[in-house]
């Protein structure tokens, strides 16, 4: 198993959003994650990535964790190439400019533009380059189809597949198409 969290919970004030939730990710597997407007699916991811400590609850994961948020967040002021430069460093992995140039190339996108000039869906297509580059064992996806096109879309269908190939992948979504996709759906209820 590559995740296993055992009767999480977690609470925002007097609201409890997840409540004595178990969940499993196994290796090769992708998995949609559904449910309602303010269920709480973000929140789960978040609480796997380990970005939002859980109320309660036991979470085990095997290997690293890659987390693609929606919308995805950059140093505005930076290019592309640098934003991947920065993520690289960050890992503590050398520059590989031809590694950061086939990388920016593969989602069609631009070396030096900076980011505060990118339309969400150019943001999403460098958050899919960051990931790839990063390379997790788990891979977390917030609404990750949100903003793309349809050329898009093709690059994000691979990025899922190479993950499931690689490690697992859970994907946050309201977009139906998924669920023919992917091995299992887990569906969020209100708590
Ligand atoms: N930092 C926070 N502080 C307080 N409440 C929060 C916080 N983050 C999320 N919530 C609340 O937690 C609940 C679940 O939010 P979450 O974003 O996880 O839902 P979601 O299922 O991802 O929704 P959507 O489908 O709209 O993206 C919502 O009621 C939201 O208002």
């Amino acid at each position: 198993m590559l995740i296993e969290a055992q009767a999480v919970a977690k609470r925002y004030g007097r609201d409890w959003v997840l409540r004595d939730l178990d969940f499993q990710l196994a290796k090769h597997e992708a998995v949609a994650l559904v449910g309602p407007n303010g269920v709480g699916k973000t929140t789960l991811l978040r609480v796997l990535a380990g970005l939002v400590r859980p109320t309660q609850g036991s979470i085990k994961l095997v290997g690293r964790v890659g987390f693609l948020a929606n919308p995805p967040a950059f140093h505005r002021h930076f290019s592309g190439a640098e934003n991947l430069h920065y993520a690289l460093r960050l890992d503590g992995r050398a520059d590989d400019r031809a590694e950061i140039d086939r990388a920016l190339k593969q989602v069609g996108l631009p070396h030096d533009k900076p980011v505060l000039s990118y339309s969400s869906g150019m943001k999403k297509r460098l958050a899919m380059a960051r990931l790839r580059l990063q390379n997790p064992d788990i891979w977390l996806l917030d609404e990750p189809e949100a903003a793309l096109d349809v050329q898009g879309r093709g690059l994000l269908e691979d990025l899922v597949n190479f993950a499931r190939a690689s490690g697992g992948v859970v994907i946050a979504t309201h977009d139906k198409s998924w669920l023919s996709l992917v091995d299992r759906v887990v569906e969020l209820r209100a708590t």
